[in-house]
């Protein structure tokens, strides 16, 4: 593999101040409660009106959005919703027979409470709003926090509003960043405590689902947005080029990465890409143009095989093939958070309406992790139950293991049963036995 161009910066490169800086600002939350949340929502967002957003405003938020505009976000939400509903069903509560007389199961049992972030510092992003509450909603959580940060003023987004009251938010709260997640997950403003959080945001939203792991569960790490395009020698370059600036306008630390294993093909997208860079509006130019010089890479290589090789090396959040035979790709692709094949359709229309999450994972996390899907929001649990006989075999084996270990109270709890059971029986529970 070669590079015919190499980036500068990795996605690791800050990590360490953006961490202290975080878990400083989180400890002060946690000490000082809903006043706190609200003065960092004045620091950061000069923002100081209603937190919670009330049903008035709720409704309201429908007058300020065009009605083209409210029949997109429901179009999006239904596709997110079947798509979502899918996945539920393909997660089956499931009941065998161990050994005769005992029968274990397994059960899916959604979070009573989650919060949902939809970021909204650069862009306004109406579509993680729906991705996020959709799909909590529909893998049964009852109470669904949600936040966006709020202009001053004015408060959040809109649409953002728009988008989580009709995807079914039961609390909506004007809160960005940091202080937004720690409001969710400590319970702030009278919203319930939030057993997962669920959604993008910049690499302080992220850090802060990162501390707080372990006392909420999260969905991944889904940090600045990241795509790789695969190309051979059948793809437009035109349409590739498109595809990495499309992405890299996310922010100036979105890595966009093309590998192809065509040359000629590699170096007219790495001639395009400035110019189309060029000709975006101001604020998406800047961001395109500082991805694009500090993250951006391009890549040859031999031959598809080790295309793949290092595409999973990389794991991207979003990965592009466009090329030829796509169900090789499919077959042979390991490391991606979604997968999009064939120039047919891209990372933006899996970003807003085409159904597959777009919460996905980045720096790395595909090497172990898929994207948000309704599984995040359930607890896959087992439960067991034995019939009296059954407990003849597996008293004995608990008891003598447990002796093993030098549990003696473990091997009580088998003794009495087994005492109980069988009265007129003697076993031998001894670990040498
Ligand atoms: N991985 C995905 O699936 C996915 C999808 C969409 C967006 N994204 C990512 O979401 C991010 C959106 O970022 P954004 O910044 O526009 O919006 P954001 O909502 O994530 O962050 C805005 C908040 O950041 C906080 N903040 C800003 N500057 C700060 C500072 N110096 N110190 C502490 N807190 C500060 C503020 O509280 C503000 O409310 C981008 O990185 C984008 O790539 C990811
Ligand atoms: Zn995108």
């Amino acid at each position: 593999m070669e590079y015919l161009k190499k980036a500068p910066k990795t996605a690791a490169t800050g990590e360490r101040d953006v961490r202290d800086k975080v878990q400083s600002i989180l400890d002060e939350i946690e000490a000082g409660g809903d006043d706190v949340a609200r003065a960092y929502t004045m620091k950061f967002d000069g923002y100081d009106g209603e937190i919670i957003a009330s049903a008035e405003t709720r409704a309201a938020s429908a007058g300020k959005v065009s009605q083209k505009l409210k029949d997109d976000i429901r179009y999006a939400r239904d596709n997110v919703r079947r798509f979502a509903e899918a996945q539920r069903a393909s997660l089956k509560d499931t009941e065998y027979e161990i050994i005769p007389g005992l029968i274990a199961g397994q059960k899916q049992i959604p979070v009573l409470a989650a919060g949902c972030y939809a970021p909204g510092g650069r862009y306004s992003h109406v579509a993680s709003a729906i991705m996020t509450v959709t799909t909590a909603k529909v893998a049964g959580v009852k109470h669904v926090s949600a936040c966006s940060p709020p202009k001053p003023g004015e408060g959040m987004h809109p649409a953002i509003l728009y988008a989580l009251d009709v995807c079914g938010a039961d609390t909506i709260l004007n809160l960005g960043g940091v202080q937004g997640i720690a409001a969710m997950t400590f319970g702030l403003f009278g919203t319930p405590r939030a057993r997962v959080l669920a959604g993008p945001g910049n690499q302080f939203v992220a850090e802060a689902k990162r501390i707080l792991f372990g006392r909420v569960g999260i969905d991944m790490f889904a940090g600045p947005t990241e795509s790789m395009v695969i190309a051979d020698a059948t793809a437009d370059a035109k349409i590739v080029a498109a595809d990495l600036v499309g992405q890299a306008e996310h922010g100036y630390n979105s890595p966009v990465w093309l590998i192809s294993t065509d040359r000629t093909l590699a170096e007219q997208v790495l001639d395009i890409v400035p110019r189309m860079i060029d000709d975006l509006p101001e604020l998406n130019k800047e961001n395109a143009a500082k991805a694009w010089q500090d993250y951006g890479e391009v890549m040859v290589c031999d031959d598809r095989d080790e295309a793949v090789r290092v595409s999973d090396e990389y794991a991207s959040e979003h990965l592009q093939v466009q090329a030829a035979d796509l169900d090789w790709w499919l077959a042979s692709l390991n490391n991606y958070g979604s997968l999009f094949l064939g120039e047919e359709t891209t990372v933006a229309y899996g970003d807003k309406v085409s159904g597959p999450n777009h919460v996905l994972p980045t720096k790395g996390a595909a090497h172990y992790t898929g994207g948000l899907s309704v599984g995040k929001f359930i607890k896959t649990v087992t439960w067991q139950k034995s019939t009296r006989e059954a407990n003849r075999d597996i008293g004995q084996a608990c008891a003598r293991i447990s002796r093993l270990e030098g549990m003696e109270g473990h091997a009580r709890t088998a003794d009495v049963r087994l005492a109980k059971y069988f009265p007129t029986e003697v076993f031998d529970l001894s670990a040498s036995g």
